[in-house]
């Protein structure tokens, strides 16, 4: 025999040299097990090792959250395309505590003090490759939302921050101020028929507009044409679904995804919804390129200008081309108009079924126009942001409804890190919610699933300001925050000084769609002009 050669006792290595030579002679001599039995038995092995790994052996082992979150990331992908993940986010939280795993080797946080430890700058956490679904294929550089290396989205970041900083928006502050106008006398046609709108659609067609004024000194035209112009929001709503669904998966899977998702009549029209608004943000750059070409004067001072002049200025030096100012107006078409029409949305809605919050708010707008302190027509930015009221019912509404809905996924950083008092291993995926930090009792109070704009003029109010995490944190900030706080603050008092709003059926929500983006919809509401309906009172002082 083999191993009676061997004088000592038989080694690890010659055991396994005689069971491979055995196992040899038993497979030539039994003949092959069919294939629809070998392929289901080593699928049913396979899971049973990764499951007894995932639940006993895995560094998030010892986390609770769903059976099935542990041992597939299935559960999270169905959990998004459900489109109400920041709902049942909420409850595992209510039920398992503030760390919950959401996937195999994935944990949402829920601890306040998590945001400074992986949001904040150079806290070495990284974006994961769940933001790849979102990036354009045909840029040079990814663009800075996609962008997974942290120098080089600060380099390329810094090259565009000038255009996107608040005293920039401010100079552009006209082209708000054309909107706001625009708004107001299309719902003022609303109000004379007596017709029912759902003021969500109003308010998106609005920041769909501003963007086309602030980016291209022209609004698109769907306050205009009170429609979805060029299907650009359809598009949206298509693609937001079926990319925030690739998000969640594993890379390979995105491939088979799309590959096999193409045939399915849903996603193809996915796929198309993207390329138009590719096309249609081309189609922007092209005629200002014209402009250009036509020698003609552009006195243009938009954005779209802006991103046209570092071109010129330091495009060979920054590496900054043609390619790099569409990718700006592609992402202003992406991020541009679902997130702001949210946020103000948000406001509008809690304020209508809060009276007394609605009735605080019109004194304090209406006592600013009486005193002269408001102008008009139009309400400037800096005017606003003087009321005190206003700006709490702003964070209030921004507060119980962020306009991203799903945890921001980091990477934790080499050599591990300790996140609300539990130590995370080097690589690690971890996440907070905006919409779940942001309810958070311990810092917003016993109240805090309620609309009190009451609680920004407390004493721990600065503490709760630093917890606010609707734009992100750190290097990562939104950057298109100013373009949205100009908004906001300008069109609020700007519609409740010319209308009541009133919602059509109290006793309804709103629907809301969380994909990525936390779209609200169905916010049937009945408008009345204040003129008519308190007479000329409180625009006395204007005549
Ligand atoms: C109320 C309005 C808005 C909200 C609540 C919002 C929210 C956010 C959040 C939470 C992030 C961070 C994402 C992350 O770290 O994973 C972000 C990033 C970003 N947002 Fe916004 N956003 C808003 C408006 C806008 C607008 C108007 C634009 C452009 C016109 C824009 C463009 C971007 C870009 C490019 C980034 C990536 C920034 C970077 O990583 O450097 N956003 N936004």
């Amino acid at each position: 025999m083999y191993l009676t050669l061997y004088p000592n006792p038989p080694t690890w290595r010659v055991l396994s040299q005689q069971f491979t030579k055995m196992s040899w002679v038993t497979l030539s001599l039994t003949p092959p097990a069919p294939l629809p039995v070998v392929l289901p038995s080593l699928a049913i092995t396979y899971w049973l090792v990764w499951i007894v790994y995932t639940r006993r052996f895995h560094p998030l082992a010892n986390y609770p959250g769903p059976f099935f979150a542990s041992i597939t990331r299935w559960w999270l992908i169905l959990d998004v395309a459900r489109g109400s993940a920041e709902k049942t986010q909420r409850q595992l939280h209510a039920t398992f505590g503030p760390i919950v795993r959401i996937a195999p080797n994935e944990v949402a946080i829920a601890d306040p003090e998590a945001l400074k430890v992986i949001y904040a700058a150079h806290s070495g956490f990284t974006k994961t490759d769940f933001y790849l679904p979102f990036r354009a294929t045909w840029g040079r550089y990814p663009d800075a939302f996609t962008n997974l290396n942290e120098r080089q989205h600060a380099e390329r970041r810094r090259i565009v921050n000038r255009v996107y900083s608040m005293s920039n928006i401010i100079q552009l502050e006209e082209s708000i101020d054309k909107c706001n106008e625009m708004l107001v006398e299309k719902l003022s046609e609303c109000a004379a028929t007596g017709r029912t709108v759902d003021l969500a659609d109003w308010v998106q067609w609005y920041a769909f507009d501003v963007i086309g004024e602030l980016f291209f000194s022209r609004m698109f035209g769907f306050m205009q044409g009170a429609h979805d112009h060029g299907g650009y929001i359809r598009s949206l709503d298509l693609l937001l679904p079926f990319i925030s669904v690739a998000c969640v998966m594993p890379t390979y899977m995105r491939w088979l995804f799309l590959v096999s998702g193409a045939m399915i009549p849903r996603v193809f029209r996915a796929l198309k919804a993207l390329q138009h608004i590719k096309k249609a943000s081309d189609a922007c750059v092209a005629e200002r390129r014209s402009l250009h070409g036509s020698n003609g004067p552009v006195e243009r001072t938009d954005m779209l200008e802006g991103f046209f002049d570092i071109m010129r200025d330091k495009g060979e030096k920054k590496d900054f081309g043609e390619i790099e100012v569409k990718m700006e107006v592609y992402g202003a078409f992406i991020a541009g108009s679902d997130t702001t029409a949210a946020a103000i949305t948000s406001i509008l809605y809690h304020l209508m079924r809060t009276p007394s919050a609605y009735a605080k708010l019109t004194t304090e707008i209406d006592e600013a126009i009486r005193s002269g302190y408001l102008s008009s027509p139009t309400i400037q930015y800096h005017e606003a942001i003087g009321l005190s009221y206003l700006g709490a019912c702003c964070k209030e509404g921004m507060r119980l409804h962020p306009s991203v809905g799903l945890t921001l996924p980091r990477h934790v950083p080499q050599g591990g890190r300790v996140i609300a008092g539990e130590w995370f291993s080097e690589g690690t995926r971890v996440g907070v919610n905006a919409a779940i930090v942001q309810r958070d009792k311990k810092v917003f109070g016993e109240d805090a699933d309620e609309f009190v704009p009451e609680r920004w003029f407390r004493k721990d109010a600065v503490r709760m300001e630093r917890y606010m995490f609707q734009f992100g944190g750190g290097a990562r900030t939104c950057i298109g925050k100013n373009i949205s706080l100009c908004e906001i603050y300008k069109v609020l008092p700007q519609l409740l000084r010319s209308f009541h709003l009133e919602l059509a059926e109290p006793d309804k929500e709103w629907e809301t769609y969380n994909y990525w983006f936390n779209k609200p919809t169905k916010v049937y509401t009945k408008l009345q002009c204040r003129e008519k309906l308190f007479g000329y009172a409180i625009f006395e002082h204007l005549n």
